[in-house]
């Protein structure tokens, strides 16, 4: 990785490929804006124009033909998204138009940009920490307006302040004990060493049961529909869906292979999973579905597990993963029925009764406590970040004051990690890859 100050300059296509109405080039760093002279002539070099500035003029390659006209926006360093000098040749979004223009750049003496370069300057320049880096990756890839608003806040470095408000708490039960250790006849007050570690083990308790709804929010959640055959499974897929999707007969054993739907539901992507009714069978398709099933049911971040209430009732499938994951379903409400438990939803395929309820708990089941208008955790890497850092605020609830110190300790790196200030080159790359190259 390059050092700041020592790097070199970086081009690339900034805007999506395929033809559009205008389209960027992005050059950065110490020779950004010499570069930029080579390819763009107008009133003024840009290398002589103030930052903050843009330019109208020609885009023209080597040779000395005129490629397009366009404007060159002018950043001077620190002043720029990336921190360097900066130059942005906004042309008409031609594929043509942009790779002649980024050839001319390279050729110029800049080189080409790696995935996520660009943001990952802004990083080491220190304009952003990691998990706002990682919320402008979740701002382009956002496709609902649930993970718009979670990049959004992450961006504006709603969950940096988050982590900075728990890593106070936990800074200040360190001072408390570091003094204890120092002058044990002075003695610090029990509040000053509980109460900090108390509140810093409640919101690291919220924020961790945020992560659920974070990735839920940006990358959707997979829901599966077990139980017997006959139970109404298909039925209510289609129910939800709003059209039948799946075959639904009277006859057990209808659906064999699994099935997928995909839907919105409150705003976050859901994928449904149709799957074979769950017993023992002789049969040998049917019995590879039902194990299918099983295994559909332990991937899926939520089971509606369904049972018949019009028949009398039978035991659950042993092979269902915790209570935590699973949504009790009584079907066929629209018929008598033949049992009742308050820990089921009821619904009916066929009248539509109860299916906003279900709607809502399935919300609920994902969402969690994760308030809405509070930032989340986004990505899997935040998230074992915050769970690290709250095992070991939770050990040191129960540690003596020497022991508890090196938790504690522990717990703050954990929480620089989260936002990127204590974390390797490994990692810093590993985010990086997967942004697309321009970002
Ligand atoms: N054309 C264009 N649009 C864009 C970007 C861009 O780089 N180019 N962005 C990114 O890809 C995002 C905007 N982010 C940016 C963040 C900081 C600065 C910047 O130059 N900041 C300086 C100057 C601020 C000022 O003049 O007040 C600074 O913070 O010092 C630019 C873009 C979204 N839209
Ligand atoms: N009255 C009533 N009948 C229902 C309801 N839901 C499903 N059924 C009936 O129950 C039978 C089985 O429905 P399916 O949706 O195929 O059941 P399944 O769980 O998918 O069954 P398999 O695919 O065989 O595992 C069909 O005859 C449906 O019409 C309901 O809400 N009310
Ligand atoms: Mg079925």
């Amino acid at each position: 990785m390059t050092r700041l100050g020592l790097s070199d300059t970086i081009a690339a296509i900034a805007t999506a490929p395929g033809s559009a109405g205008v389209g960027i080039v992005r050059v950065s760093g110490p020779e950004a804006l010499s570069i930029a002279d080579g390819v763009f002539r107008g009133r003024r070099r840009p290398s002589a124009t103030r930052g903050g500035r843009f330019l109208f003029g020609q885009l023209v390659a080597g040779d000395g033909e005129v490629l397009d006209e366009g404007l060159c926006l002018v950043f001077r360093a620190p002043r720029s998204y990336t921190g360097e000098d900066v130059a942005e040749l906004q042309t008409h979004g031609s594929p043509a138009v942009l790779g002649q223009v980024l050839a001319r750049l390279l050729e110029l003496g800049s080189r080409p940009a790696r995935p996520g370069e660009f943001t990952q300057r802004a990083y080491l320049a220190g304009r952003l920490d990691l998990a706002q880096a990682e919320a402008v990756l979740g701002l382009v890839n956002a496709g609902t307006d649930t993970a718009r608003r979670q990049a959004s806040l992450g961006l504006s470095g709603a969950l940096g302040e988050r982590v900075e408000r728990v890593a106070a708490h936990v800074t200040r039960t360190l001072a408390a004990i570091q003094a204890l250790l120092d002058y044990p006849e002075e003695g610090v007050p029990e509040e000053d060493r509980d109460a900090p570690l108390t509140a810093a083990a409640a919101e690291l308790e919220a924020l961790v049961g945020t992560a659920r709804a974070g990735q839920v929010a940006t990358r959707g959640a997979r829901l599966a529909l077990i139980g017997p055959p006959n139970a109404g499974k298909s039925s209510l897929l289609n129910a939800l869906l709003g059209f039948e999707r799946s075959i639904v007969t009277p006859i057990p054993g209808t659906t064999r292979d699994y099935l997928e739907a995909n839907l919105s539901l409150a705003g976050m992507p859901v994928t449904l999973v149709d799957t074979a009714g769950i017993r023992e069978t002789e049969d040998t398709v049917e019995a590879a579905g039902v194990r299918q099933a099983v295994s559909l049911a332990r991937s899926a971040d939520l089971v509606l597990a369904l049972e018949d209430g019009s028949l009398p009732r039978e035991a659950l499938p042993a092979e269902l993963p915790g209570d935590a994951r699973v949504l009790r379903v009584r079907t066929k409400s629209d018929l008598p029925a033949a049992w009742t438990d308050r820990g089921t939803l009821a619904v009916s395929a066929v009248t539509g009764e109860g299916l906003p309820e279900l709607r809502e708990a399935i919300h609920a089941a994902l969402i969690g406590d994760a308030a809405r208008g509070e930032a989340w955790l986004t990505t899997e890497r935040q998230a074992d970040a915050a769970r690290r850092a709250l095992s070991h605020v939770r050990a040191a609830r129960l540690l003596s004051d020497e022991l508890a110190g090196y938790e504690l300790e522990e717990a703050l790196r954990s929480l620089a990690e989260l936002t990127g200030r204590d974390v390797g080159e490994d990692v810093v790359d590993a985010v990086f890859r997967n942004f697309c190259v321009g970002k």
